[in-house]
């Protein structure tokens, strides 16, 4: 594969754009450097970079192109938002839509707002749950992943732990000292931070299943633990589900483990890949928000007609029967090949996978929490990650990120990885 266009490119992002990308995930400082893509198009669940090359793509933009890069059911949305204004500062009947939909595939949530992004939407839940209970502080889990908001980039996961700076500078000890950080899958500290400090926690914020050290499911019993202590000391439960709404079924993934929280935070999936975000909950506690209660939330764009009816092409995609089996089918074989791959060669390999939706790990212990997931080999990922480039398959570019399976993969797609699997873990044993 040659990258000479890919090469050019980088030198200019880099002399216009901090670190030649506009998102730090997108660098490849954490799969041993290296000059990230830079791609031209997308079609189906496949990307095309500057130098003509190929790739099946599993990065899926961090997980929103769950429909692919260009379904024409979204893009027919798109093009109408487009040619009747793009944004109004007024209500519209495309927000109204979409939130009904929202709030009819999703019990716990009578009410929603919209945002930007999934930063903006669990910066809000944490505002609206100290509204809410008059109280400050926030429990969380280490590694979780909640967007660039100050308060959770205290121990977070994917992109920060990358850079091996899971704490930001620039966040003030004050706002450090908000935030208690608790081990995932462990109900026996969470307990005891709530002994000691129960009566001012605002809110526990939660993945409910993790997506961002790669994914992580919870234990069986401890989400229901995280649910009941936090209750009995008035705190609020809030689930962080941007990564995995609308992943692996029509709706949240709170329903498919049937533990319910008092907020919820959305983004990614809902909106068909453009920006988005979405908070909701009980009305009760979402009429805290501002113009009816004291908790301010506002956005120019938010609830735009582009994004609004974009969201709601996607979500009428994926109603399509079938296609979050078909995807959780092509991640399993995934699953087997990347396990084969790894005991035919000797390479103790770990996979997680939900759904549509896969993690691997270079390790010889299960992944349960995020001192597992670093404890890892990262310069054996780092060696897969750009094998696996080198033969056209796209990944993030972090151990601690997922694989996303689209709606537009298909089983000569997979048969494909698998081969490339299988060869690129011959030349990782070598
Ligand atoms: C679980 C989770 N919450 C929040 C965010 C932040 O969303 P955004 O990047 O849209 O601000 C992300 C990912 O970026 C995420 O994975
Ligand atoms: N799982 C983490 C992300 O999706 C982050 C994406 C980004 O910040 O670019």
């Amino acid at each position: 594969m040659k990258h000479t266009k890919s090469e050019q490119a980088a030198i200019e992002a880099n002399q216009y754009i901090v670190g030649g990308v506009n998102s730090p995930s997108r660098s490849y400082k954490g799969v041993g450097g290296g000059t990230p893509i830079t791609m031209a198009y997308g079609d189906g669940c496949y990307l095309y970079d500057v130098d003509g090359n190929k790739y099946i793509d599993y990065l899926a933009a961090f997980g929103p192109i769950i429909t692919g890069f260009n379904h024409p059911h979204i893009v027919a949305a798109i093009k109408k938002a487009a040619e009747t204004g793009v944004l109004y500062g007024t209500p519209t009947a495309y927000e109204n839509k979409f939130a009904k939909m929202l709030t009819d595939a999703i019990p716990s949530m009578d009410k929603v707002r919209f945002t930007n992004s999934g930063t903006e939407a669990v910066m809000t839940t944490v505002r609206v749950a100290r509204a809410y209970t008059n109280r400050d502080l926030i429990v969380k889990f280490s590694g979780a992943y909640h967007g660039h908001f100050d308060l959770v980039l205290v121990e977070a996961g994917s992109g920060p732990s990358t850079l091996g700076a899971s704490d930001s500078a620039g966040v003030t000890n004050s706002t450090a000292q908000e935030v208690i950080t608790v081990p995932f899958n462990q109900v026996a500290p969470f307990q005891a931070v709530m002994e000691k400090w129960g009566s001012k926690v605002a809110g526990v914020l939660v993945e409910p299943i993790i997506g961002n050290f790669g994914m992580v499911p919870p234990e069986p019993g401890f989400l229901e633990a995280i649910n009941e202590i936090a209750h009995a000391h008035g705190a609020l439960v809030i689930y962080d589900e941007v990564i995995t709404n609308f992943r692996f079924r029509y709706g949240a993934a709170q329903d498919m483990l049937g533990v319910i929280p008092d907020l919820t935070a959305f983004g990614k999936s809902i909106g068909g890949g453009l920006p988005i975000g979405a908070y909701g909950g009980p009305k009760h506690i979402m009429d805290t928000v501002a113009p009816l209660g004291p908790a301010y939330q506002a956005g120019t764009m938010a609830g735009n007609p582009l994004s609004m009816q974009a969201g709601i092409a996607c979500l009428e995609v994926l109603q399509e029967p079938g296609i979050y089996e078909r995807m959780a089918d092509f991640a399993r074989q995934l699953k087997d090949a990347l396990l084969e791959a790894g005991e035919t060669n000797g390479i103790p390999t770990v996979v997680n996978q939900i759904g549509g939706s896969l993690t691997v790990y270079f390790s010889d212990h299960p992944i349960k929490e995020y001192e597992d997931a670093k404890n890892t080999d990262s310069e054996m990922f780092g060696r897969f990650f750009h094998l696996m480039l080198e033969e056209g398959i796209n990944l993030a570019p972090s151990k601690f990120e997922a694989w996303f399976l689209t709606i537009m993969h298909t089983q000569q797609d997979i048969d494909e990885t698998i081969a490339v699997i299988h060869r690129v873990f011959e030349k990782l044993a070598q």
